[in-house]
């Protein structure tokens, strides 16, 4: 058995996991790139939760949808744009414990659709570098998976 000091910063940051009960989230998220690389971000409305906070387009997964399904649903809602399961890849998951939910939200990437991107609820859009995502406040789930967009960018 490992002595606790070489367990590294992951046993140091964590406790054991134990059940709560909190409601899981679930959530499908995607980063939209265009021809130049650069990623697709909404602000937050205010009067939402985390307002002002920028966000992978997405949304909550009604009931008996796929988080695929979800996504072409919601990027034809929020944008206005059309695309395909086929066209949504997989990269990467957030499991995160808000106070009052847990989240659990895969990332997909999406560099073909048709239509132009337009914001259909009034949200504010940015295209944005890779390199300065990091600019940009997103909520606490989103920053693993920044850093993973950004190692595959
Ligand atoms: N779309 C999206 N949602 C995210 C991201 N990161 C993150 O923590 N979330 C959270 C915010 C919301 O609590 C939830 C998405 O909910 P939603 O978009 O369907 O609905 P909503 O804004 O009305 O959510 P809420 O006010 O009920 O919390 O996931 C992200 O990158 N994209």
């Amino acid at each position: 058995m490992a002595d606790e000091t070489d367990l590294g910063g992951c046993w140091a940051a964590g406790e054991r996991a134990t059940a709560t009960a909190k409601p899981l989230v679930f959530v499908a998220a995607v980063a939209l790139i265009d021809t130049d690389g650069r990623v697709l971000i909404a602000q937050r409305p205010p009067g939402k939760s985390m307002a002002g906070l920028w966000e992978f387009p997405g949304g909550k997964l009604d009931a008996g949808e796929t988080p695929e399904q979800a996504l072409v649903r919601e990027l034809e809602e929020e944008l206005g744009i059309d695309t395909r399961e086929s066209c949504l890849a997989p990269l990467a998951f957030a499991s995160h414990s808000y106070d009052d939910f847990h989240l659990l939200m895969p990332l997909f990437v999406c560099r073909i659709w048709q239509g132009t991107v337009t914001p259909r609820e009034g949200q504010v859009l940015k295209w944005v570098r890779p390199a300065r995502i990091g600019d940009y406040p997103m909520p606490e789930a989103d920053v693993p998976l920044v850093a993973q967009l950004r190692d595959l960018l």
